[in-house]
């Protein structure tokens, strides 16, 4: 793509230090042209008048092309699947743009504020412990005026807190993904007359029956991630224009890696030959996952043969105790138990089939690696339309009986190996890989068209009271 520039010889040598920097050079006919660069071209908000003005603003305006653009994302640990969608945000945004976004991946309620948004981890694991709990709280919060006026007095209550943490990272885009994480923010941002300057929008991480905290009208996108919540957000207010549909943003490793069965399974120091079944609950190791390990631990041993029909891994994520039940155990097949593992991508890439709660970052990494997928839990309120997701697909099936749950999968590996393959084959049409970077792409044409007005240095504006 090339870029007129007018009258170049009028432009400081500063500026066109930056340009160059930017664009690469300039040719014979006045046009400055870019190398071919790994990343997508930079913002540009000049128009070719501009660059006429005096050379102050001119070198102000191209200054700012050249700035790095904060990226502050919103995500807490209440289960695993905020932080892996934020870290593949993250991690989507460097391959793409390389250094034009610098990325934060925040809990600002932990690190800034006090009760009870700095202890939402510990509340959610409690609650989905005590699981009519949660139901409850998940229901009788869903009603609009019940969440918008909460969590108004909470946003009043801590305003000062929540600008002051916003604002560490001076955001130029805020993305949230949790659904706690746009009434707060976007009230501030509204209070300090901030909202023209920075984008806000929010990505789903819950992949049919979400909470309507997750839909704020004010968003400048929403990003839903199956079609079903895009129809939750138009019934909620949201314009269409404010939804986008890519899918859940899944970590680029599992979208962009070529990982070969064998090589994965000698790195893992797993039996090469025998089929292999994954067993897990979500980062916290939620669900029947014990019990359903010691059935299958009995039903993929062949008793006629004396030998194991499967191989079992149990990764426990951040649930210690669980790991260790499990380690301590005598199994007559082979079984890996893990704890909380960075590359899930390999070890589903080294399985043949997954046991797991209706996380729906775990659904959404299993069908990129074809898994056939056994559902054996699921929490009330954000994971129940997780089943059908799954079932009516053909991807899966849903069972809470460890018993027909160790049945299916010891059939899966030796009568119904037909069913297996059709299965993982439905699960590889459902699957979204590309989904982070469509997200992240269109996050960056949202940053382009905000122009000059967000393009202000936040040093010029460095606290946000000065703004109002
Ligand atoms: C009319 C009766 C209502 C009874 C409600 C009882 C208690 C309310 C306490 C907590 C509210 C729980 C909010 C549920 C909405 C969560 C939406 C969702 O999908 O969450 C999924 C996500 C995990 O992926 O879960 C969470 O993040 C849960 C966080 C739990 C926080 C509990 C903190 C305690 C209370 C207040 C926190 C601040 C705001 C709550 C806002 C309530 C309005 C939604
Ligand atoms: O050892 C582990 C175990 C899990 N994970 C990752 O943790 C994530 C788990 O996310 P899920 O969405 O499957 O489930 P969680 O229960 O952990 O996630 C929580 O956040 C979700 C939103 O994304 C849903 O709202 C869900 O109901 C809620 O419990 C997955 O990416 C999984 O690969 C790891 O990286 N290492």
């Amino acid at each position: 793509m090339v870029m007129k520039v007018a009258s170049p010889e009028k432009v400081a040598s500063i500026t066109e230090k930056v340009w160059q920097r930017v664009y690469g050079g300039i040719n014979n006919n006045g046009y400055y042209y870019h190398h071919h660069r790994k990343h997508r071209r930079r913002c540009s908000y000049e128009s070719e008048d501009e660059y006429e003005d005096e050379d102050g603003t001119i070198q102000l305006m191209q200054m700012g092309a050249e700035r790095s653009k904060n990226v502050l994302i919103l995500m807490s640990d209440t289960g695993g699947g905020h932080r892996a969608s934020a870290e593949a945000i993250r991690e989507a945004f460097r391959i793409e743009f390389g250094d034009e976004y610098r990325i934060y991946v925040k809990d600002v309620w932990k690190e800034y504020t006090g009760w009870p948004l700095n202890d939402m981890e510990r509340s959610y694991k409690f609650m989905v412990k005590h699981v009519q709990l949660w139901k409850v709280a998940f229901h009788g919060t869903s009603p609009r005026w019940i969440h918008s006026s909460y969590l108004a007095a909470i946003a009043s209550y801590y305003a000062k807190e929540v600008e002051a943490g916003l604002m560490e990272y001076k955001p130029d885009i805020i993305i949230s993904v949790h659904p706690l994480m746009q009434h707060i923010p976007l009230s501030v941002l509204k209070w300090k007359s901030l909202q023209k300057k920075v984008v806000f929008v929010t990505v789903i991480t819950d992949l049919n029956t979400c909470h309507p905290t997750w839909f704020h009208p004010r968003v400048n996108r929403c990003y839903c991630p199956s079609k079903e919540v895009a129809k939750r957000a138009l019934y909620d207010g949201l314009e269409e224009s404010q939804i986008q549909v890519f899918g859940l943003p899944i970590r680029p490793s599992f979208a962009r890696a070529v990982l070969s069965k064998d090589d994965l399974r000698k790195e893992l120091e797993l039996d090469p030959d025998l089929p292999a079944v994954l067993l897990m609950g979500g980062a916290e190791g939620m669900g029947p996952v014990k019990k359903t390990a010691m059935v299958l631990g009995e039903s993929l041993y062949d008793n006629d043969q004396g030998k194991p029909i499967g191989q079992l891994i149990i990764i426990c994520g951040r649930n210690k105790a669980l790991a260790s039940t499990l380690e301590s155990l005598e199994w007559k097949i082979p079984v890996k138990v893990r704890g909380f593992e960075t590359q899930m991508e390999k070890w589903m890439g080294a399985c043949d089939c997954i046991i797991t709660k209706a996380g729906p970052g775990t659904i959404a990494e299993a069908l990129i690696r074809g898994l056939p997928i056994v559902l054996n839990d699921y929490i009330p309120g954000q994971e129940k339309g997780n089943v059908p997701y799954v079932v009516d697909n053909g991807a899966g099936v849903f069972t809470r009986s460890s018993k027909e749950t160790a049945r299916i999968v010891s059939e899966w590996f030796s009568t119904k190996t037909d069913e297996l393959k059709r299965m993982s084959e439905n699960a590889l049409k459902l699957a979204q890989p590309e989904a982070v970077f469509d997200i992240v792409k269109d996050i960056h044409e949202l940053a382009c068209q905000r122009g000059p007005l967000a393009n202000i240095p936040y040093d010029s504006t460095s606290s946000l009271t000065n703004v109002i």
